[in-house]
């Protein structure tokens, strides 16, 4: 097997390449690139490994015809343009913990800078003005400190504020009452936090609910001499607004990490009394870069190398463990998908995954993708696990996943059934020593069939001589017939034939099966 290759592409803790290479990865490391050489490289790699620099946009995505993971060393994904790198079947993962403690601190860093203007102090006293009576503080003991944001970083700084004796008050619309409580902050809505915060924090991710948060409007709902701090993202905050409010005095400092454009050479904000301001540091500690470079190294090795799913946030988490366990349940469910996806003639919306025995035990979401990736492979050959449970969504189709207890004749088996104009028409397979992937039932029929290369399918009045004709007919065209198999309803009634075929099948001896007396169905199959 040829090792998969990876590209860091942006600077990183030297433990993600040795991880790489130790785990069976080729890696390069190849850093601040523009996106037209990144674009011109992407092509050859599995893995690109970021972590803000980077942005991974449709021209990366269109242009990464190998890739099938992108590994975010720490925690916001902004950068990568999830839907696109979804519907192209390419994993994002992240690491939502190694720098959090980190990023929390940084903002009581930042926040104790602004109590006592520390920036400002520390270069006019190095200037030789020792300007001992221009900076008076304020204590941060009692004051209120708005938390926008309480999700693990917004609660470690809340945490560590309430250990300063602040109080804090949370807005956040996920943030539960009983969350709240065992936080020991105060739950609000916006419009109260803008009103009662000394300090403001951010800590949500950049979405489009977020954006601008901290817009004009909502910068003049604040309490006058609020303080403000942004180790989140710049388009939470309207720059041009927040500079306004600084010269206006409504704001009375702010200190921010992050901005709108990154990197951010030069900003309305730059030299405004009042602000402070650091280049995206929030993560740069040598301890959570050393967290983030080998979490996202060893997750993005494990779904290369042995198919384990973590922290991603396009596809369910699957274990490096449970992988191989589902490897042959995900290989017979795709092949039972395609297997509908080919036979099905209708427009269909809807298709339900039924598992029993062994295969009720597993993680269902894989088997689930697997069956929809296999059932749309007819609308598209770019359909894989990753992107197929994402387009049937997009498609509005109705998904169900029944688990059953009992165990009938198989000791495993999967069963996928779709409502057609005709009513439910349903295939199942199991697992041969508890590997091979065999059909065992289609549309009603008991047949046993291994789901392989070319196929010919026929469906026929069952009648004597019938399997003559049809060997004749594929032997006058020259076409070999690999293994054979043969189901019927009932004597006299609906047959199935199902060939293997040492051969893709022409169009007219298709034509020429379907003129056989008796012939009701003749379609061509690939797996
Ligand atoms: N400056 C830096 O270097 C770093 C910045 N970050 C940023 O910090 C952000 C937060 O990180 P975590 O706390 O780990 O994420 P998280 O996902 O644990 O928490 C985010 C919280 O925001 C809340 N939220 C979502 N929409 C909201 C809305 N409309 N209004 C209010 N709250 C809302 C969520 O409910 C959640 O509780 C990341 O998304 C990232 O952008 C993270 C690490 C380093
Ligand atoms: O983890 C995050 O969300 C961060 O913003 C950290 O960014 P960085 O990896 O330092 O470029």
């Amino acid at each position: 097997m040829t090792k998969p290759r990876v590209l860091i592409s942006d600077k990183m803790d030297p433990n993600a390449a040795k991880i790489f290479a130790e785990r069976g990865c080729d890696v390069d490391v190849i850093t601040d690139k523009t996106p037209d050489e990144l674009a011109a490289m992407i092509g050859d790699y599995d893995g690109l490994a970021i972590r803000s620099s980077t942005k991974v946009t449709k021209q990366i995505l269109d242009a990464a015809t190998n890739l099938k993971v992108i590994g975010r060393a720490g925690i916001g994904v902004d950068n990568v343009d999830i839907p696109y790198a979804s519907a192209k079947g390419v994993v994002v993962m992240n690491t939502p913990f190694g720098n959090s403690i980190t990023t929390a601190e940084h903002a009581i860093a930042l926040m104790f800078a602004l109590a006592r203007q520390l920036p400002e102090a520390n270069a006019q006293t190095q200037a030789g003005k020792w300007p001992k009576n221009d900076f008076m503080g304020v204590e941060v003991t009692g004051k209120t400190l708005g938390l926008i944001g309480a999700g693990n970083i917004g609660s470690i700084v809340a945490s560590r504020a309430l250990g300063l004796r602040m109080k804090v008050v949370a807005f956040d619309p996920f943030l539960t009452a009983d969350r709240a409580i065992e936080m020991g902050v105060e739950k609000a809505d916006l419009d109260t936090l803008l009103a009662k915060a000394d300090f403001i924090t951010l800590h949500t991710p950049l979405t489009d609910q977020t954006r601008n948060v901290l817009s004009r409007e909502n910068l003049a709902k604040t309490k006058k001499g609020v303080r403000i701090i942004n180790c989140a993202r710049g388009g939470l905050i309207d720059e041009e607004a927040l500079k306004e409010a600084l010269d206006s005095g409504q704001v009375a400092g702010a200190a921010l990490d992050v901005f709108a454009t990154e990197p951010a050479k030069e900003s309305p904000l730059f030299g405004t009394p009042n602000f402070i301001c650091t280049p995206h540091l929030g993560a740069s500690t040598n301890e959570a870069q050393v967290n983030v470079a080998l979490q996202v190294a060893e997750q993005m090795a494990d779904y290369l190398v042995n198919g384990g799913v973590t922290n991603a946030l396009n596809m369910p988490s699957l274990s490096a463990e449970e992988a191989p366990k589902l490897k042959p349940y995900t290989n017979l469910a795709l092949k039972l998908g395609s297997l509908v996806g080919q036979l099905a003639h209708d427009n269909l919306d809807n298709i339900a995954i039924e598992v029993e025995g062994a295969a009720a035990e597993l993680n269902i979401k894989p088997i689930t993708a697997a069956v929809l990736a296999g059932f749309m492979r007819r609308f598209s050959d770019a359909v894989n696990m990753v992107n197929a449970p994402f387009l049937a969504k997009e498609r509005g189709f109705d998904i169900r996943e029944v688990r059953h207890d009992k165990t009938g004749a198989y000791h495993t088996l999967v069963r996928v059934t779709v409502n057609t104009a005709q009513g439910p028409r349903s295939v199942a397979g199991t697992l041969f020593a508890n590997s091979e992937a065999r059909l065992v039932e289609i549309f009603g029929i008991s047949l046993e069939a291994e789901l392989e290369g070319n196929m010919l399918y026929i469906v026929n009045e069952d009648a004597p001589g019938f399997i003559g004709r049809v060997g004749t007919a594929l032997g006058e065209a020259g076409l070999n017939i690999g293994t054979f198999h043969l189901g019927r309803r009932s004597a006299g009634g609906e047959a199935v034939l199902l060939l293997s075929m040492d051969a893709a099948i022409p169009e007219a001896v298709l034509k020429q099966l379907g003129t056989l007396p008796g012939v009701k169905t003749v379609k061509a199959l690939k797996f």
